[in-house]
C-alpha cells in the first residue's frame, strides 16, 4: 500500500490551507495565502500503518531519534491520531488531533498520557501545537520534537540566521561544536551531511532564507532546535527518497531534547512552533 493517508484540510477563508494526515498526526503540507508549498514531502514516501511519513511534520513523541531504549522518534508518528475538532474562523482555520496511550504504547512505554495536537493556519504563517497532559498516578519524561521538513528549491542558496553563538551536538562527528556565525549552505553540495542538535536556541527566531524567500522559524515551550540534511550520501540510502531529495528540503526541528521534560500526575506541557513566510 502506497496511497495518501486518511487525511483532512483545512482551509483558510484567505486561501491558505493545511493539510493532515490522521496517520502520525502529520502535516503533509501548508500552503500560505498566495503563496506556494512551504513543506517537502518524499514523492517515495510510504502511507502505511505502523510505517513513517517521510516529510511534512512528523511529530517525535516521547523519545528524539535514538536518545533511549524506545523506537527511533518514539512511536507517536506511526500510530492513528483522532480528529477531535475542524472549524473555519474569519481569518483562520483550526484542526485538532488526539493521541492517547493504548495498549500497544504502554506495551513499551508505561504511562497514560494525552498528546494534542493543534494546528492553525491562517495569512502567511501556520502554527503548530503540541500538548502533552500526564494522565496516570506516576511521573513520566519525554523527549519531542516537531520535525518540520521545510522545502527549498536548491538548498545550494540557503542560510539560516539566529544559531550564532549557541553550542551544538554534531551528530555526524559525535562531537560537541559552537556555532561561530549564521549556517550557510551555500558550497556545500555534494558533501553535505548536517545532524545537529542546538542547545538553548529558546524563543530566538530562526531565519531560513533562500534567495528572496524567508521563513520565519519560532518557538515557544521548545529549548532546542535540530537541523537536519542527510546530503546525498545518506539519502541514497534512504528508500523513501529519491536520491536528489536532500538537496530540496531543510529540516528545522523544535525539541526539547537536552533536558528532558518530567511531568507530574496532572500536569501539562505545551509546545509551539509557528512558521512564518515573511
Ligand atoms: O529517518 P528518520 O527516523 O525519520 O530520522 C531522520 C532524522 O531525524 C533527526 O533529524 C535526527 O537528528 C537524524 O539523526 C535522523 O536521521
Amino acid at each position: 500500500m502506497n496511497s495518501e493517508p486518511s487525511s483532512i484540510t483545512l482551509q483558510s477563508p484567505d486561501g491558505a490551507s493545511a493539510t493532515i494526515a490522521l496517520h502520525g498526526g502529520h502535516l503533509l503540507s501548508w500552503l500560505p495565502a498566495g503563496g506556494v508549498e512551504q513543506l517537502y514531502l518524499s514523492p517515495r514516501s510510504e502511507y502505511t500503518p505502523g510505517k513513517v511519513i517521510r516529510g511534512g511534520v512528523p511529530v517525535c513523541f516521547p523519545q528524539f531519534a535514538e536518545s533511549g531504549p524506545l523506537p527511533r522518534h518514539g512511536f507517536a508518528r506511526k500510530l492513528p491520531w483522532e480528529l477531535v475538532s475542524q472549524q473555519q474562523g474569519k481569518d483562520d482555520a483550526l484542526a485538532v488531533l488526539r493521541l492517547r496511550d493504548s495498549d500497544a504504547t504502554r506495551a513499551i512505554w508505561p504511562h497514560a498520557f494525552e498528546l494534542e495536537l493543534s494546528v492553525r493556519v491562517g495569512g502567511r504563517s501556520i502554527d503548530i501545537e503540541l500538548a502533552c497532559e500526564n494522565l496516570g498516578d506516576t511521573p513520566l519524561q519525554f523527549t519531542t520534537a516537531l520535525h518540520t521538513y521545510l522545502r527549498v528549491a536548491d538548498l545550494d542558496a540557503v542560510s539560516v540566521e539566529g544559531l550564532a553563538g549557541l553550542r551544538y551536538f554534531d551528530a555526524v562527528k559525535q562531537a560537541d561544536a559552537l556555532q561561530r556565525m549564521d549556517l550557510l549552505l551555500t558550497g556545500e553540495k555534494g558533501v553535505l551531511d548536517l545532524d545537529r542538535i542546538y542547545y538553548g536556541v529558546k524563543e530566538r527566531p530562526l531565519l531560513v532564507t533562500e534567495d528572496r524567500r524567508q521563513v520565519v522559524v519560532r518557538a515557544q515551550g521548545f529549548d532546542d532546535a535540530v537541523i537536519w540534511n542527510p546530503g546525498p550520501e545518506r539519502c541514497a540510502q534512504l528508500a523513501d527518497m529519491p536520491p536528489d531529495g536532500w538537496s530540496e528540503m531543510l529540516c528545522v526541528e523544535a525539541a526539547c531534547i537536552g533536558r528532558p521534560i518530567e511531568l507530574q500526575p496532572g500536569e501539562s506541557w505545551v509546545g509551539r512552533q509557528s512558521l512564518e513566510l515573511a
